[in-house]
């Protein structure tokens, strides 16, 4: 198992590679790397925080109800509240949020039927789909204000064979067993999302058949 502070430097090189693809703007996102499972305690970076420049300051120490331990004067993310959630309903390592412009695209596109479907694609292979003729769902969950609401509503949606899950006209929890496989599904989903949204343009421009 590895220290708070081993983590928080992980939840900073995330936060940087996140942020220079220009997945975090104007402090939005959220990113957190798993320290304890029992007793639950994770690394998550503070609420507000500018994640292209985060300090480890900007990293705190958190436990199962919210609460920071040690000193400090920041409050953590406001969407701790999904990540408790997410760690207590699946037996992953790290969970990454990022609001893009083509995973919102996608979220909103989609939103009345839950999900979307993505199926035949190479990529699949990225968010463990190996099989000839996968096909998964990434489910699409409602914009509640009320974030224990939304926690609630993510963590239910949540699949462990589907490593994230989108938020409407909000953002994407992409999550996996080490912060490498998060960040590898989260990469994958991005991917996904701008595939899809470029092919529904076509298709429905009439250059590709249905
Ligand atoms: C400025 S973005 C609005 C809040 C949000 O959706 C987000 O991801 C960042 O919230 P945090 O409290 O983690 O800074
Ligand atoms: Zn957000």
């Amino acid at each position: 198992m590895h220290t708070f502070s081993e983590q928080a430097q992980g939840v900073i090189e995330l936060a940087r590679f996140a942020s220079d693809k220009g997945w975090l703007p104007a402090t939005s996102g959220n990113l957190s790397i798993l320290v304890e499972r029992n007793p639950l305690l994770f690394a998550i970076t503070r609420s507000g925080a500018d994640k292209q420049r985060l300090t480890e300051q900007d990293v705190l120490l958190v436990d199962a109800d919210m609460q920071v331990q040690g000193e400090s004067s920041y409050r953590p993310s406001a969407e701790t509240t999904v990540h408790v959630a997410l760690y207590d309903k699946l037996s992953c390592g790290s969970i990454l949020h990022v609001h893009t412009v083509y995973n919102n695209l996608i979220s909103e596109l989609f939103a009345r039927q839950g999900y979307v479907e993505i199926a035949h694609h190479e990529l699949l292979k990225a968010l463990g789909h190996w099989e000839e003729d996968a096909s998964v769902r990434i489910p699409i969950v409602p914009n509640w204000a009320d974030l224990h609401q939304l926690g609630q509503a993510v963590a239910d949606a949540a699949k462990p064979d589907v490593p994230a899950v989108l938020v409407r006209a909000h953002g994407v929890y992409a999550f996996g067993d080490t912060p490498d496989a998060a960040r590898r599904h989260l990469e994958a989903v991005e991917f996904l999302c701008e595939y899809v949204y470029r092919l529904e343009l076509i298709r429905n421009a009439g250059f590709v058949s249905p």
